[in-house]
């Protein structure tokens, strides 16, 4: 796998988007999460073009989406593919954790007229893309920037929580297939108790997603307008964080800071367990678009409140990727290196 320390150097460059290409001069890459469904393509020269972004709710499953992406961007037939799902993808039958997807991959790859089918998790393809993406892609938050080869993680809150990471080996990296999103969530003190009981009555036992995805951020704003005796509006995500952000709305502007500090506990416990002393990387849909509002929020103390190792994870920097596509510069790199 890469060799490249994570955030050293530039990733790929962008080609221009009008090259002229034929079948063999490409290959299909594809990060699909819950909502979206990202897609772009390899040229022979290594450079990825032509990306965009599709609602997964407008198909009926990958190989229904990545026709319409190639015949929208008027591209001819691929012979190969990286497909980077968030879900489990070590079968041959693939179910979409967040939407109604349920497919095969020797199917996929017969509808599509592949003669290679890379199936791999999302969040592993963005592990991939870490040793790629430009220092001006990363923005750091707490911690000492290491030197030298160490274990790192990466966690991301969209539609879901992804989690992955890379561990050294071999002068390489080996990235890690992972669904810990599901792990159990870990609360601290009597506010978010009360809440995690609120969501237990609600789902039964709560993973960590359950909480820190975008229906999580909408299950928090809810329990804790109900256990303050309001009734919850329907707001999405987005306007949520826009409320809390605008200051004029008390339970999504304490929705917006139990999530952030919920998860630097999360992520915290994860670079306790992997050993991540190389830094924390913060993905996904959400936290990128918070800007300041993460970096001024409890996520970094609570990522370093770990009793007797604060201090060891008090070293551990934590960057949240700002690039645009990064798992897409993860499924290519699989392509290429697998
Ligand atoms: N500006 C925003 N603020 C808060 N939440 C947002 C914002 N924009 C999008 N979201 C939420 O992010 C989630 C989508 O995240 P993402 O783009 O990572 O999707 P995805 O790749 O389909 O997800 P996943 O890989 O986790 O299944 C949705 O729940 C959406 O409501």
């Amino acid at each position: 796998m890469a060799s490249k320390k994570p955030g050293s150097k530039s990733g790929p460059a962008e080609a221009s988007d009008d090259k002229v290409l034929t079948t063999g001069d490409l290959s299909l890459i594809a990060d699909i999460g819950g909502t979206n469904a990202r897609f772009a393509i390899v040229t022979a020269d290594g450079k990825i073009i032509k990306a965009r972004t599709l609602a997964c709710a407008d198909y009926r499953d990958p190989a229904h989406a990545a026709q319409s992406y190639l015949e929208g961007a008027g591209l001819p037939q691929p012979r190969e593919a990286c497909f980077a799902f968030a879900c489990p993808t070590h079968e041959d039958r693939i179910r979409m954790t967040n939407n109604g997807w349920d497919f095969s991959r020797a199917r996929t790859k017969e509808q599509l007229g592949l003669q290679r089918l890379e199936i791999i998790n999302d969040f592993m393809a963005l592990a991939l893309s870490l040793p790629h993406l430009p220092a001006s892609s990363l923005r750091q938050i707490g911690g000492v920037r290491q030197v030298g080869k160490l274990p790192v993680g990466v966690v991301g809150p969209g539609t879901g929580l992804g989690v992955s990471g890379l561990i050294p080996h071999k002068g390489g990296w080996l990235p890690l297939d992972s669904e810990g999103g599901h792990a159990s969530l870990a609360v601290s003190g009597r506010r978010e108790t009360s809440i995690l009981l609120h969501l237990e009555h609600h789902y039964g036992r709560v993973s960590a997603e359950r909480v820190l995805s975008g229906p999580g951020l909408q299950a928090l704003y809810q329990s804790i307008s109900l256990l303050d005796g309001k009734a919850p509006q329907e707001l999405a995500p987005a306007e949520i964080v826009a409320r809390a952000t605008a200051d004029d709305d008390e339970a999504c502007r304490e929705a917006l800071e139990i999530f952030c500090a919920l998860l630097g506990s999360f992520a915290g416990d994860f670079a306790l367990t992997l050993g991540a002393r190389g830094g924390i990387y913060i993905g996904g849909g959400i936290i990128p678009q918070l800007g300041e509002v993460f970096t001024a929020s409890d996520f970094r103390k609570r990522f370093e409140d770990k009793g007797r190792l604060s201090s060891y994870v008090a070293a551990i920097p934590c960057y949240v990727i700002t690039a645009d596509y990064p798992a897409l510069t993860g499924a290519a790199a699989y392509l290429q290196h697998s």
